[in-house]
């Protein structure tokens, strides 16, 4: 554990936790890690119970205290966050930003000093060290910044870096991308209530379904297309199936919805940037 390490979460929500979750008492003690929002106090309360995590009412003492600070508010709410304690913070150091489509650049802008950042896309699977995150270097970040960076997310999962401008699409794809799963899960097990199967049932044939065909994907290495033609025997049920999904163009659905996923990493980065000129 790094043991003289103080990190602080500017942002108490969703990601935050899955990170908080993922972390604490193994990179961390929870005594390590402050917590503040932006007025929710049940919710730190919660966060102080559930994780044992510190929590601060005060974010310009939450910031001042910290070696690392995370921050984990929603785009739109970053520059209001940050310019009243931007004299809190200081070159020495590190932020680990997680929002969505916001340059490393903007938010050395709205904290006005030489200040490392390191901009990270994971995803809620954080919460069970299964994320998979991608990260990036700002201007003023140096190889030891990254590392540091590499090491806390490898905590939670798997870490590639990436030039910042693929963020965008890393957000697209594998920040949103859990949601894409649950909403099939979703599907399927609508479906399966309309087809008449027990709920508690369908459950778990859909979960194991998911996780067997996750890990085939893993250990096999086959390409998906060829994992799917093992399961299509001529005239039978899976093509009679996928028949209906290419009739839907369900391919042409996704690609559309990662796209479109992109392109709106990209709009609250522009949004932030024109409010920040
Ligand atoms: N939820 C997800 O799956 C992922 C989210 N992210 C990014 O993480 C960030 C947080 O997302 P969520 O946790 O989903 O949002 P959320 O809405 O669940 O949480 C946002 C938190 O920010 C706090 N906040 C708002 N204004 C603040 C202020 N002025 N000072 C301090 N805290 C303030 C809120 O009180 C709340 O605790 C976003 O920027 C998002 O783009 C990145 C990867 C995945
Ligand atoms: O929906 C969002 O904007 C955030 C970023 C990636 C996942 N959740």
């Amino acid at each position: 554990m790094s043991k003289e390490t103080t990190i602080t979460f500017l942002g108490a929500g969703s990601m935050a936790e899955a990170l908080i979750s993922g972390v604490a008492k193994t990179l961390y003690e929870p005594s390590q890690m402050i917590v503040t929002n932006r007025s929710n106090v049940e919710r730190l309360h919660y966060l102080q119970q559930t994780y044992g995590v510190r929590t601060e009412t005060n974010k310009e003492k939450a910031v001042k205290e910290a070696d690392i600070i995370v921050l984990a508010m929603k785009p739109k709410d970053v520059a209001e966050s940050l310019t009243p304690i931007a004299h809190a913070f200081c070159e020495q150091q590190l932020i680990i930003s997680l929002l969505a489509g916001v340059t490393t650049d903007t938010i050395t802008s709205l904290i006005g000093k030489q200040i490392p950042v390191i901009r990270a896309m994971p995803n809620t699977s954080a919460a069970i060290r299964k994320s998979a995150t991608a990260l990036s270097s700002g201007r003023y970040a140096t190889e030891a910044d990254l590392a540091v960076a590499k090491t806390l997310f490898e905590t939670v999962g798997i870490v590639t870096v990436v030039e910042e401008q693929h963020l965008h699409a890393v957000t697209g794809l594998s920040g949103s991308g859990p949601a894409y799963v649950y909403y099939l899960v979703e599907a399927m097990e609508k479906a399966a209530d309309e087809i008449g199967l027990e709920r508690d049932i369908a459950k778990e044939l859909i979960l194991q379904t998911i996780i067997g065909a996750a890990h085939m994907l893993k250990t096999t290495n086959k390409h998906p297309s060829v994992l799917r033609k093992e399961v299509t025997s001529p005239g039978g049920t899976t093509e009679a199936g996928i028949g209906v999904l290419e009739r839907y163009r369900y391919q042409e659905a996704m690609v559309a919805c990662i796209k479109r996923a992109t392109e709106r990493s990209k709009e609250l980065g522009e949004a932030l940037l024109s409010s920040v000129q």
